[in-house]
């Protein structure tokens, strides 16, 4: 279905950071998408990649893009206007103007940053959850005066890996009351370099500053329903969700795991077989329309009782699926279970990159 498409050309922003280097890592053997432009900041502007990258893969950097100059992240720098798609991997403190200004020229941007999840106009996308989400950019493009641009984001790393046995248990369900998440947070989520050895070393940090906020409210404009117009969304409206979350960072390098019980609007509440079975057979739009990174399992169901686990579990489906073990009764909700995804594939580049081949495939890149 995509073997046969057309080259597009594609732009990363923040190349040389955890995001970015994931990205480049997906993009460089991408069926049609090719690395065309590279950004980031000032401090690396100018100079070749492998120079001043702190490449902290376990792949080489790809030969061809070891030599690309990396561009001030501006629309008008070398490259960028001929891009069919740019990808952020911004930090936030600067993605916020940097990713409207490639908006503005007619650019369209598929960002990790947090900075305008909230926007009404911008749909807020886990490719394995609602791709039905996307329309609302041609409201943006009419609200902005804009022909080719956009933004869409991707959601936070914690929501993503939550909202998909979410969205899996409310298809097979109905609407979910209640929500109680603890998550364990790898530390790669933090960025380069991120948090300090001396902090995390044989610890727990039971704080990470805004991200039990975002949980709460990513997973309800997720979960909710693009109006009939297309115009805006509706933030799980019918039935209102109560979601609480506590967020804890953890000695783990990549992989965010959550504790996670849920309760149903619908009583009596399906059986543990019956929501293991559900989550087993969860299929999704990414799958169906058949995009290169969409994985063949959206959700691996693991059985052994000390599954998932981050170092064994996270590079299933290239980090493009999502882990979900220990599914048991719960006796103060429903069901309570644990749930693992790659907080820097699926949730970050790897979404972003989904993201976008589900635009394609839908006629919104041209
Ligand atoms: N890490 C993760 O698991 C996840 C991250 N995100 C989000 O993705 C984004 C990137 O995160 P991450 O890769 O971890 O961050 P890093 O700190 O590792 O990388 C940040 C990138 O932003 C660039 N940058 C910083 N300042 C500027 C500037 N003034 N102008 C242009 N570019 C600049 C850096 O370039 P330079 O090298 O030149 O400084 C670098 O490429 C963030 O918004 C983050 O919140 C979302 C989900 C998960
Ligand atoms: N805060 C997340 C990563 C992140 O950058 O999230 P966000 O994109 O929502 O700011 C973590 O530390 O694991």
């Amino acid at each position: 279905m995509t073997a046969s498409r057309k080259e597009i050309k594609v732009g990363i922003l923040g190349a040389t950071g955890t995001v970015g280097q994931r990205f480049i890592e997906l993009l460089s053997t991408h069926p049609y998408f090719k690395i065309h432009a590279l950004g980031a900041s000032s401090r690396s502007a100018g100079k070749r990649y492998a120079e001043v990258t702190k490449w902290k893969l376990a792949t080489t950097i790809p030969k061809d893009v070891a030599e690309m100059v990396i561009q001030e992240c501006k629309p008008d720098a070398p490259g960028f206007a001929e891009c069919g798609v740019v990808f952020s991997g911004l930090d936030h403190d600067v993605a916020g103007e940097i990713e409207v200004a490639f908006r503005a020229a007619e650019l369209v941007v598929f960002s990790n940053a947090k900075n305008y999840r909230r926007d009404p106009i911008v749909p807020l996308m886990v490719p394995l959850v609602n791709p039905h989400h996307l329309p609302v950019v041609r409201h943006q493009q009419s609200l902005l005066g804009l022909k080719k641009g956009y933004l869409v984001t991707n959601a936070n790393c914690s929501t993503t890996g939550l909202v998909v046995p979410l969205a899996a248990l409310e298809k097979a369900f109905g609407p979910i009351k209640t929500v109680l998440v603890t998550t364990l947070q790898a530390i790669s989520g933090a960025g380069y370099p991120g948090v300090s050895s001396l902090d995390i070393l044989d610890n727990v940090v039971p704080h990470i500053g805004g991200e039990e906020e975002k949980i709460e409210w990513e997973t309800a404009k997720i979960l909710g329903d693009v109006l009939p117009d297309s115009t805006g969304y509706e933030y799980h409206a019918h039935t209102p969700m109560t979601i609480s979350a506590t967020t804890t960072r953890v000695p783990v390098i990549d992989g965010h795991t959550a504790s996670v019980s849920v309760q149903f609007v619908r009583s009596p509440a399906p059986s543990v077989e019956q929501v293991k079975q559900a989550l087993r057979d969860f299929t999704c739009e990414a799958q169906t329309l058949g995009v290169p990174s969409a994985p063949a399992q959206a959700i691996v169901l693991h059985e052994a009782p000390d599954r998932p686990q981050p170092r064994l579990d996270r590079d299933l489906h290239n980090g493009a699926c999502v882990s979900v073990g220990r599914v048991r009764e719960c006796p103060v909700l429903d069901i309570k279970f644990i749930c693992l995804v790659d907080n820097v594939r699926l949730g970050a580049a790897t979404s972003s990159v989904m993201n976008a081949e589900i635009a394609v495939e839908k006629g919104y890149i041209a």
